[in-house]
């Protein structure tokens, strides 16, 4: 963790230098106001950079957790990070500290909070739509962006993606929380790991091998919820919850879909697909119809698989090391 080679985005800020990262330690750089949430291991609080007066979410992560020593971990997330530097669909890194107990991570600040409070039944307050169709499309270029990369974030799900804006007609999204995202190399097979219950595909349940689709299944999961403010297999039990993803007990009722699209309906069927092979992969998901319909633009081009950097932000970036700050 001593030194970290990132993409170091070169803003230019307002008085036209270039912000480089700074020395120091963390509590003499930022001050920390409340609490945004928390990952496996990690607390997660907002924090204020003095001298500019930004806001960032600064995430503290353990060194230790149980006993065991998780600086690979920690490594594993700040190299997801700091190669999805330049893509808009992914949270970004600004700095790293270190102490001897924990990492700080000091993470793009993203005010809209989790997409999950957005997820609701009632019609009223829910999204059209329009706007699902909206966030969906990015939260696909985002995961199509890490599967580019064999990157499969395995945790997708409403309460991991952020709102850039409390106004959800205008807001972007961020993907968040890498902490069991995992590089699939070729030969090597996964199959140990345990997402949230009502969004595991049912390779998981099953110690079946995972893949990059283990991702596009909660997607299926995901969609369901945007629109319903209703997750589809959750059960009285995590046992009922997984009988019912291995099962495919997937009800589309009257009540919840009368007002949406036969497409919507096909898209989420599209997806949640027992065998793995047979799912739409991220870049299909964005040239689906019911993705299609919507966009009054064409779709953000799809990026090619050799392709690693967002057309809509192309950033002046240099590669430089990030010092870590240690105290
Ligand atoms: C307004 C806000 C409200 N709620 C959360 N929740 C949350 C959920 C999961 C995790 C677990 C993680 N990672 C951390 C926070 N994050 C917020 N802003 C963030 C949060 C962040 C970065 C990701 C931390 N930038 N802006």
């Amino acid at each position: 963790l001593r030194q970290v080679q990132v993409m170091n985005r070169s803003r230019v800020v307002p008085d036209g230098t270039t912000k480089r990262y700074r020395e120091g330690n963390f509590h003499s750089s930022y001050s920390t106001l409340n609490e945004l949430g928390r990952g496996r291991f990690a607390v997660v609080r907002k924090c204020k950079h003095k001298e500019s007066n930004r806001h960032f979410a600064a995430k503290f992560v353990r060194k230790r957790k149980m006993g065991r020593d998780c600086r690979e971990d920690i490594l594993k997330e700040i190299r997801i990070l700091e190669n999805s530097v330049l893509n808009q669909r992914l949270i970004g890194l600004h700095e790293v500290y270190e102490t001897s107990t924990e990492v700080i991570l000091v993470l793009e600040y993203a005010s809209g909070g989790e997409l999950h409070q957005y997820c609701v039944a009632d019609k009223e307050d829910g999204f059209c739509e329009k706007d699902v169709v909206r966030l969906l499309q990015q939260i696909l270029e985002g995961v199509h962006y890490l599967h580019s990369q064999n990157i499969a974030h395995l945790d997708l799900k409403p309460q991991n993606i952020l709102l850039t804006s409390k106004e959800t007609s205008e807001s972007d999204i961020k993907l968040i929380d890498f902490g069991i995202a995992r590089y699939l190399n070729q030969g090597e097979e996964i199959r140990d790991i345990q997402g949230t219950p009502d969004y595991v595909a049912p390779e998981i349940l099953n110690y079946d091998p995972i893949t990059l689709s283990t991702d596009m299944w909660s997607i299926g999961v995901l969609t369901y919820v945007m629109l319903t403010g209703i997750s589809p297999f959750a059960g009285d039990t995590k046992q009922e919850t997984f009988l019912n993803i291995s099962q495919l007990n997937l009800d589309f009722a009257e009540e919840d879909f009368s007002c949406h699209s036969p497409e919507a309906r096909d898209f989420i069927q599209s997806l949640c697909v027992i065998d793995a092979e047979k799912r739409l992969s991220a870049k299909e998901c964005l040239d689906h119809p019911w993705i299609q319909k919507f966009s009054s633009m064409p779709v953000t081009r799809v990026l090619d698989d050799n392709e690693n950097v967002t057309q809509q932000d192309k950033y002046d970036t240099e590669v430089s090391s990030l010092t870590i700050n240690v105290v």
